[in-house]
C-alpha cells in the first residue's frame, strides 16, 4: 500500500476494509443487514484501477428512522421514568462500570489511533494526545464523581427546614459528536452524561466514525442495556425523527450553531430541552507592540494551524498594532511555509490532508473574496492547492468588508489585521457574534492588566502570552454569544448533565429516621451539598 509520495510503513497499513456490520442498540449488538455507507480517508492511495484516489476504509449502516427509533425506545426504556436501573443503580456501581469500560478502551489505542490518522488526517502525535486525554478525561471523571459523593452526608438546615441535596440525572441525552476530535470532544459529552446517570443515544460525526467500531464490545459489556445506543447516518433522517418525538431531555452537541438551531427546531416542547453545545468561534489573537516576537509567532503559529485550524479554539483572526505589523508579518510568513505537509504518520508533519471534501475549494474562495477587495498572501506557497489539500495562506490586510473576517473558516488561513489603538480589536470581540477565548501578547503590565479586566466580560478564557485551547480539561470550556451553551470540563461537565433536586424536610423524629435511612443507604443519586441554597 503507497501514498503518491511513499510506502506506507508497516504500522500504520489499513489491512482490511473495516465493515461496521452491527449496530449497538438496548445492550445488544445487532446484524446489519441495509443499505451501508462507504467511509473514506481523505489520503489517496492506488485503487485497483491504478489510480490515486481516496481510500476506502469500510462501511457504516446507512440507518433511517426505524432504527432511530429503536435506539429511542431503547434510552427511554432504560431510563423508565426515572426509576430505571441506570439512575437509580448506587454510585459505587456506576463506578465500576465506567472503571470497566475504560479498562477496556485502554487495550484498543493502537487500532484507534490509527483510525484517527486514517480517518481525520491527524497527525501520530496529536492522535495519540487525543486517545491519552480521553482516557485521563474519563479517569479525572470518576474521581470527581467520587468526590461529590464525598460530600453527601451532610445536611444543611435553614429556619427549621432541613434540605437534602441530590443531583440526579435529567433523562434521555442526545449526543452529537464533531468530526475534529471525534473521540476525545465527543466523550467530553457522553461520558458524564453516562455517569450523571443519564441514558444516551449518540451519533458519531461522519469523518471518524469507523474508529469506534473497538469500542462497541466495551461499551455493550460495561453498561446496562439501553444506557449507551449507537445510531449512524444523515441527521436528518436519524436525529430529526428522534428530536421530533418530543421525549429527549438533553441535547448535547458540538459542531455549527446551524446544526444545534436545526435540531432545537425539530423537538415540540422546546422549553423542557436542556442544551450542552460547543459552538463556532472566531478567536482572535491580540498582539501589542511590546511583545516577545519569537513567541508570540511560535504561539501564533501552533494556535492558527494546529490540525490545519480545525479547532473551535484555533485563532482565526491575528490583530497586530501597526509599530511592529512589518516585522511580524515578515516572520510569521517565512514561519508558515517552513511546515511540513505530509501524511498523519510520517515525522514531524504538521500539515495534513483536509477530511472535508470541498474545503481547500472552500478556503480558495474565501482567499479570493480577501484578494479581490485589497489583501495580499504574504507567504509564498499561500493557497497552493490539491485535492485534498490547500497551503496555509497568511492573508494581510484583511478587514470587515471580507468574508475571511465573518466567516468561521474552521481551516488552513490565517487573516492578519493591524491596529492602531487598542480599541479597534476590542470593539470588534464585543461587536462579534462569538466569545470564546483570546489570546493577549504583550508584557506591559499597565496595559495588559485593564485589558484582561475587559476581555474577560466579553469572551470566557483570556489566554496571556499563549495561543488559545480547551486544555487542560479541568478547566471550564465554554463561550459567550453563540459560541456555547453550558461549560464542559470535568467538573462543570458533571454539574451540566445534572439537576440539583433536593427533599425538603422539618424536624421530626421520623423525618430524620427517614432522611438517615436514605443517606445510609446511599440508595440512589448520591447527596451533596456542594451547591446548598
Ligand atoms: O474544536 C474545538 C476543540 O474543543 C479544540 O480543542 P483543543 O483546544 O484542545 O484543540
Amino acid at each position: 500500500m503507497k501514498t503518491q509520495t511513499a510506502e506506507i510503513p508497516e504500522e500504520f497499513q489499513i489491512d482490511n476494509l473495516l465493515n461496521q456490520d452491527t449496530y449497538l442498540v438496548n445492550g445488544q449488538l445487532k446484524k446489519w443487514s441495509g443499505k451501508t455507507t462507504p467511509v473514506y480517508s481523505t489520503i489517496h492511495t492506488v485503487n485497483e484501477n491504478g489510480e490515486y484516489a481516496p481510500t476506502l476504509l469500510g462501511s457504516i449502516p446507512y440507518m433511517t428512522e426505524p432504527e432511530a427509533n429503536e435506539a429511542l425506545e431503547a434510552a427511554c426504556d432504560a431510563f423508565d421514568k426515572g426509576k430505571g436501573l441506570w439512575p437509580t443503580m448506587k454510585v459505587a456501581d456506576r463506578i465500576e462500570c465506567m472503571e470497566r469500560f475504560v479498562r477496556q478502551m485502554e487495550k484498543q489505542r493502537d487500532p484507534i489511533v490509527k483510525y484517527l490518522m486514517w480517518e481525520i488526517g491527524k497527525n501520530l502525535s496529536d492522535s495519540q494526545k487525543e486517545f491519552d486525554r480521553t482516557v485521563e478525561y474519563i479517569y479525572d471523571t470518576i474521581e470527581e464523581y467520587k468526590q461529590l459523593d464525598r460530600d453527601c452526608a451532610k445536611f444543611e438546615k435553614r429556619d427549621g427546614v432541613y434540605a437534602h441535596i441530590r443531583r440526579g440525572p435529567l433523562g434521555v441525552v442526545l449526543c452529537l459528536g464533531p468530526y475534529n476530535y471525534p473521540l476525545n470532544e465527543t466523550f467530553a459529552l457522553l461520558i458524564p452524561a453516562i455517569i450523571m446517570g443519564n441514558t444516551t443515544i449518540f451519533k458519531p460525526a461522519k469523518h471518524g466514525v469507523l474508529l469506534l467500531s473497538p469500542l462497541l464490545e466495551a461499551f455493550k459489556s460495561s453498561f446496562p442495556k439501553g444506557v449507551v445506543n449507537i445510531v449512524y447516518g444523515r441527521g436528518r433522517e436519524v436525529a430529526a425523527p428522534i428530536m421530533q418525538s418530543g421525549r429527549i431531555d438533553v441535547l448535547a452537541l458540538i459542531g455549527n450553531s446551524k446544526s444545534a438551531v436545526a435540531l432545537q427546531d425539530q423537538h415540540p416542547y422546546k422549553n423542557r430541552l436542556r442544551l450542552v453545545l460547543g459552538l463556532e468561534a472566531k478567536n482572535p489573537a491580540i498582539v501589542l507592540s511590546d511583545a516577545d516576537l519569537d513567541l508570540t509567532i511560535n504561539e501564533c503559529i501552533a494556535g492558527a494551524l494546529s490540525f490545519n485550524g480545525q479547532r473551535c479554539t484555533a485563532l482565526k483572526l491575528v490583530y497586530v498594532q501597526e509599530k511592529i505589523v512589518d516585522e511580524f508579518n515578515r516572520r510569521f510568513a517565512e514561519r508558515v511555509d517552513a511546515l511540513k505537509f505530509g501524511n498523519p504518520w510520517e515525522e514531524g508533519v504538521q500539515l495534513t490532508p483536509l477530511p472535508e471534501p470541498g474545503k481547500p475549494q472552500y478556503i480558495k474562495g474565501l482567499i479570493d473574496d480577501a484578494l479581490a477587495k485589497g489583501a495580499s498572501i504574504l507567504n509564498e506557497k499561500g493557497g497552493e492547492i490539491t485535492e485534498n489539500y490547500i497551503y496555509p495562506a497568511v492573508l494581510y490586510p484583511v478587514t470587515k468588508e471580507m468574508r475571511v473576517y465573518e466567516e468561521e473558516q474552521f481551516g488552513p488561513v490565517i487573516p492578519v489585521i493591524p491596529f492602531k489603538n487598542i480599541e479597534e480589536p476590542i470593539d470588534d470581540i464585543a461587536s462579534s457574534n462569538y466569545g470564546q477565548q483570546v489570546s493577549l501578547f504583550g508584557k506591559d503590565i499597565r496595559t495588559i492588566a485593564p485589558l484582561i479586566d475587559n476581555l474577560v466580560n466579553l469572551v470566557c478564557r483570556v489566554n496571556l502570552n499563549s495561543s488559545c485551547q480547551r486544555g487542560p480539561d479541568v478547566y471550564p470550556f465554554t463561550g459567550r454569544k453563540d459560541s456555547a451553551v453550558s461549560t464542559l470540563s470535568v467538573h462543570d461537565a458533571l454539574r451540566s448533565f445534572s439537576i440539583r433536586t433536593f427533599v425538603a424536610s422539618k424536624d421530626t423524629v421520623y423525618n430524620n429516621r427517614i432522611l438517615e435511612d436514605l443517606l445510609g443507604s446511599k440508595a440512589s443519586n448520591f447527596v451533596s451539598t456542594d451547591y446548598i441554597l
